[in-house]
């Protein structure tokens, strides 16, 4: 069984104030005695497509604490997938636990029952403390289930292509701040070699840059440079390099009041998530530094057109031609940042809720 502490939800806030402060559609609360179940799965907005997010199973310290994951990553999705130009809604699931002990194949099918439940206005991926496996186990249950592998008929792993948007988006910046999106000889500080950090440092290698890396993981940094010769330094160290451009691919919250006034470069673009610890206050600082922030949700957003093309018949060409689009949707967003004055990434918000409410006056939710 899983345990959790009952908590108030929030001390100040009701749960429908909590949803009306984003304008969330809609929350669903799944419990199961007999398998332990307790999931939250939230649909921030459906006006462009049904809801489309991972599902994360995570050991929360609280209810709230749950709650409020699912509502920030639903809304999160409902911008990436409105400025990525696709017809998909905004949602995430939550599963209350701890992924190494209270997963068993009778929980994840149950979550699956609720999933089908839906009737398809919630499709789901894989997110953290999520396995490839796991997914086989909701998919036995409903079919609103995307980012399987080949052999499944998916698309595999998406990392290569969220990469390759990265790229393409860090492209687009590199336009902007230095006049030309050659990268060549451009000294580019890599944070976090794991799947996404690894496929772009390929890309990166074959325009000949110079590469500084930094991980966790002392093995796989001596892999990735010894490979591509990249230079290896300190997790700290990273933030105060001489570089042209900083990609953090790590975890989030990297650029926030500690790091902001370290940064020597003239381009941040990277893939991982909610990457401004305070997006309105760090969103504003790196303006007022003259650093081109190429926003998040937008340029890691490969992967999730690589599992949305899923939903049509996979095929990895469309895929990648859908991704390259990043180049130029990073430019839009670069070039009203400058004409209106105001931070990239609120550009980018502005941008995507522009196409929602355009897209509102033909159809209003799934
Ligand atoms: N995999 C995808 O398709 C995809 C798509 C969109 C966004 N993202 C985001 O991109 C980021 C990377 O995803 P991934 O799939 O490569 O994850 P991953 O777990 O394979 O790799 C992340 C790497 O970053 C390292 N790391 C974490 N914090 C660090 C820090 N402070 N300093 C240095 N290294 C650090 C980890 O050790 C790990 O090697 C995540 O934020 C993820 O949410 C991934």
């Amino acid at each position: 069984m899983v345990e959790v502490k009952d908590v108030e939800l929030s001390k100040d806030k009701s749960v429908f104030s909590q949803l009306a402060e984003h304008n969330h559609e809609k929350v669903v609360f799944c419990h199961d005695h007999d398998t332990g179940l307790k999931a939250i799965i939230g649909i921030h907005n459906t006006v462009l497509g049904p809801a489309i997010g991972g599902t994360r199973m995570w050991a929360y310290a609280s209810e709230a604490e749950a709650l409020d994951d699912v509502l920030r990553l639903s809304r999160w999705m409902t911008y990436k997938a409105a400025i990525s130009g696709l017809n998909m809604g905004g949602g995430s699931a939550v599963i209350i636990g701890d992924a190494k002990e209270a997963k068993t194949e009778a929980l994840l099918r149950k979550f699956g029952r609720f999933v089908k439940n839906l009737n398809g206005a919630f499709i789901t991926a894989e997110d953290i403390g999520m396995t490839a496996k796991d997914m086989e186990y909701i998919r036995m249950e409903t079919q609103h289930v995307t980012g399987l592998p080949e052999a499944m008929g998916g698309g595999g792993d998406p990392s290569p292509v969220a990469a390759y948007g990265t790229y393409m988006g860090m492209k687009a910046a590199a336009k902007k701040a230095f006049g030309s999106d050659s990268l060549q000889g451009k000294k580019i500080a890599v944070q976090g070699v794991g799947n996404v950090g690894a496929y772009l440092i390929e890309l990166l290698a074959k325009e000949n840059v110079q590469l500084f890396i930094t991980d966790i993981y002392e093995d796989r940094l001596r892999e990735v440079s010894s490979k591509y010769g990249a230079r290896v330094v300190g997790m700290n160290e990273i933030y105060g390099l001489e570089v042209d451009i900083y990609a953090p691919c790590g975890l989030g919250g990297t650029i926030n009041d500690k790091t902001i006034d370290r940064l020597k470069c003239k381009v941040i673009a990277g893939s991982a998530n909610n990457q401004l610890r305070d997006e309105t206050v760090h969103g504003a600082a790196l303006e007022a530094r003259g650093i081109v922030y190429a926003p998040d949700f937008l340029i890691n957003a490969g992967g999730l057109i690589n599992v949305c093309s899923e939903l049509d018949g996979y095929n990895r060409e469309s895929a990648y031609a859908q991704t390259e689009r990043i180049y130029k949707y990073t430019l839009d967003i670069l070039d009203l940042a400058e004409r209106e004055g105001i931070h990239t990434q609120l550009a980018a918000i502005k941008m995507a809720e522009k196409r929602i409410n355009n897209i509102s006056k033909v159809r209003s939710t799934y």
